[in-house]
């Protein structure tokens, strides 16, 4: 039996309480054992966490991992033309071993930010989840259905291939990936095919993730061809489920709130692509008001630009504020909560919380900086002055993924270089 001291330092509890303790995690279960007075705990290993804080592991809500191949690439437009005049046209070129190593790249820069478990939108999700296995992270994981310019053979292909990732990948990592069904938006898969294959998925019992309300441009038309609010055409189809949950709901009324509500359908709010997209301001806290889980999610690099999820924390709550008007909206302390709690429980991992016998998915933050000096209220810190960079080490399942800043789990500079070599290998292909 192999167990692991987290020692030194202070710790973030469920309540938002931080005190000096130690946390025993085993590496056989993956579980948290024992949180407890420094000092009374013993472990085979030891992880240094003095000047510390030992947080849960971040969980990135709504991402496409292997997208940091197109960061920087496309900035500055609207979802729409973003999507067909830029990234589309790039993304039709992607190899599956451009994927792999992109996924690769986004999931060290997670690690070294804190970040232990996400949920993915993508394609080749096979060499996605086998990323994830080597990273030793969590992730839900699926294979995005488009239908829109696509023949009815095409249209077909893409959601059975969403269905059979979705049955055949739950499971994968020893248990670390789950999946879900995917269709990508309520405006690119059409109609006829969401009331085929959602009855089909619901079936098999499996999770659904699809964008949602992103955009003022994505509702119109729905309002214009079914006469209903876009979640109340989801709800008609079935879409809307205690396992679903949406990205974005930028563009939500009150009657989507109480419906999301009412279904028990969780929102994945991505701040930093709504706010460089130009897409709108969730109503964050009126969905936190209603009951809805909110979690909290970076998008892809491309409309972001980066995956660490400090500075997403931080964009929640000033964007929050924003929306409602409202200074004591969103704040510190429920930003941490979304970003953490909220979001292992969209993506039904038991994970988020420092305490015995929950998943040993941790960070552990370099708080000897200027910039977290002094230390008032460590949540506060937590939500509007921590960065990625700060994150000293980094654990999942019980396993170390990052110690003292350096990735054990991948060889980062090998990662960014394919990284960059495939990146410039793939722009020369979209462009000629
Ligand atoms: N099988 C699909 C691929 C879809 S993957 C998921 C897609 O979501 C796209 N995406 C990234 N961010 C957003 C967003 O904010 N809204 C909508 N789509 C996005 C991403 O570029 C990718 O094309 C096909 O044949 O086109
Ligand atoms: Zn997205």
């Amino acid at each position: 039996m192999s167990e692991l001291l987290v020692t030194g330092g202070q710790v973030l509890r469920p309540d938002l309480t931080v005190e000096r303790a130690d946390v025993l995690v085993s590496q056989d279960s993956g579980d948290i054992v024992a949180v407890d007075e420094p000092g009374t705990l013993d472990g085979d290993d030891e992880l240094d966490a003095s000047e510390g804080l030992v947080i849960p592991g971040l969980v990135n809500a709504h991402t496409h991992v292997a997208m940091t191949l197109l960061r920087g690439l496309a900035d500055d437009k609207p979802l729409d033309a973003w999507l067909q005049e830029d990234v589309w046209p790039v993304e039709a070129e992607l190899t599956p071993e451009d994927i792999r190593v992109g996924a690769e790249l986004g999931l060290v820069e997670m690690i070294r930010s804190g970040t232990t478990a996400l949920s993915d939108m993508y394609f080749a999700v096979e060499e996605i989840a086998e990323a994830v296995d080597q990273a030793g992270m969590r992730a839900v994981l699926g294979f995005t259905a488009v239908t829109v310019g696509k023949d009815d053979e095409g249209a077909r292909a893409d959601l059975e291939e969403s269905l059979d990732v979705a049955r055949n990948l739950n499971g994968a990592a020893d248990g670390r990936v789950r999946t879900t069904f995917q269709p990508h938006s309520l405006t690119t898969v059409g109609e006829d095919y969401l009331r085929e294959f959602v009855p089909k998925a619901l079936d098999d019992d499996l999770s659904i993730h699809l964008h949602a309300n992103e955009t003022r441009d994505e509702v119109t038309p729905i309002v214009d061809e079914h006469e209903m609010r876009p979640l109340a055409y989801a709800d008609d189809i079935g879409l809307l489920d205690g396992d679903t949950y949406v990205a974005h709901g930028v563009h939500v009324d009150e009657s989507e709130i109480d419906l999301l509500a009412e279904t028990g359908t969780g929102v994945a709010h991505c701040p930093a692509s709504n706010m460089k997209l130009a897409s709108g301001m969730a109503p964050v806290q009126d969905l936190l008001d209603a009951g809805v889980t909110v979690g909290i999610g970076t998008d892809g690099a491309a409309s972001n630009n980066d995956l660490d999820m400090f500075d997403e924390m931080r964009d929640a709550a000033m964007i929050g504020k924003l929306a409602a008007d409202d200074a004591s909206a969103v704040d510190a302390g429920t930003v941490v909560e979304m970003a953490t709690e909220n979001g292992a429980a969209l993506l039904g991992f038991d994970s988020g919380r420092i305490e015995a016998g929950a998943n040993a998915d941790l960070a552990v933050i370099d708080l000897d900086a200027p910039h977290l000096t002094p230390a008032h209220d460590l949540v506060s810190h937590l939500a509007y002055a921590v960065n990625g960079s700060d994150v000293r080490h980094t654990v999942c399942d019980g396993e170390v993924l990052m110690r003292d800043r350096t990735v054990e789990v991948f060889d980062e500079a090998a990662v960014r270089d394919r990284a960059s070599e495939h990146a410039a290998a793939l722009v020369e292909r979209a462009d000629s």
